[in-house]
């Protein structure tokens, strides 16, 4: 695993998210799920804990958006670069965007959000990319069954690195 040079991490157990557009190509609550779903993988292995809120401030902001979109990064069309997202900081720190251009899809005939969403939060979190392939950090999108996903090893060994591991109750 990696994390970012100077290894930001947040400073603070409970992040909150706000997701500020939908891509019309799910039910707005299918993506509310996949992004519930997303933070899950990380806050069940660290002490971390994720809260939506509707409106105003958050540390991590969710957007869909094509081509050029504001932030010096534009996308790319269909295919291609799937999303990105930044590492924990303020203002654009640990926001996450996803190309609109891609069909994002519940299952694998395209790209499935929820594991695209995993991925960006492990950058929102502190994670770089990883050079083990099958780790959710590795930089090439690959459909595993979102019912069965489970994190690496090399995933869960960096952001533990991070933030600790979970308390047990
Ligand atoms: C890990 C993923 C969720 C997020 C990453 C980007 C990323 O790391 N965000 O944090 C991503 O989009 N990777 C590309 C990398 C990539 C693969 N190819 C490319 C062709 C052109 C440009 C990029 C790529 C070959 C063609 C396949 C294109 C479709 C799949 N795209 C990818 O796998
Ligand atoms: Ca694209
Ligand atoms: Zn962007
Ligand atoms: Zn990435």
């Amino acid at each position: 695993y990696r994390t970012f040079p100077g290894n930001p991490r947040w400073n603070k157990k409970l992040l909150t998210y706000k997701i500020v557009n939908y891509t019309p190509d799910l039910p707005q609550q299918y993506v509310d799920d996949a992004i519930r779903r997303a933070f899950m993988v990380w806050s069940d292995v660290t002490p971390l804990k994720f809260k939506k809120v509707p409106w105003g401030y958050a540390d991590i902001v969710i957007r869909f958006a094509r081509r050029e979109h504001g932030d010096g990064y534009p996308f790319d069309g269909r295919g291609n670069t799937l999303a990105h997202a930044f590492a924990p900081g303020e203002g654009i720190g640990g926001d996450a965007h996803f190309d609109d251009d891609e069909r994002w899809s519940r299952y694998n005939q395209e790209v499935n959000l929820f594991l695209v969403a995993a991925h960006e939060f492990g950058h929102s979190l502190g994670l770089g990319h990883s050079n083990v392939r099958g780790a959710l950090m590795y930089p090439l999108y690959s459909y595993v069954n979102p019912e069965t996903f489970t994190l690496s090893k090399d995933d869960r060994q960096g952001i533990q690195k991070l933030y600790g591991s979970k308390p047990a109750n």
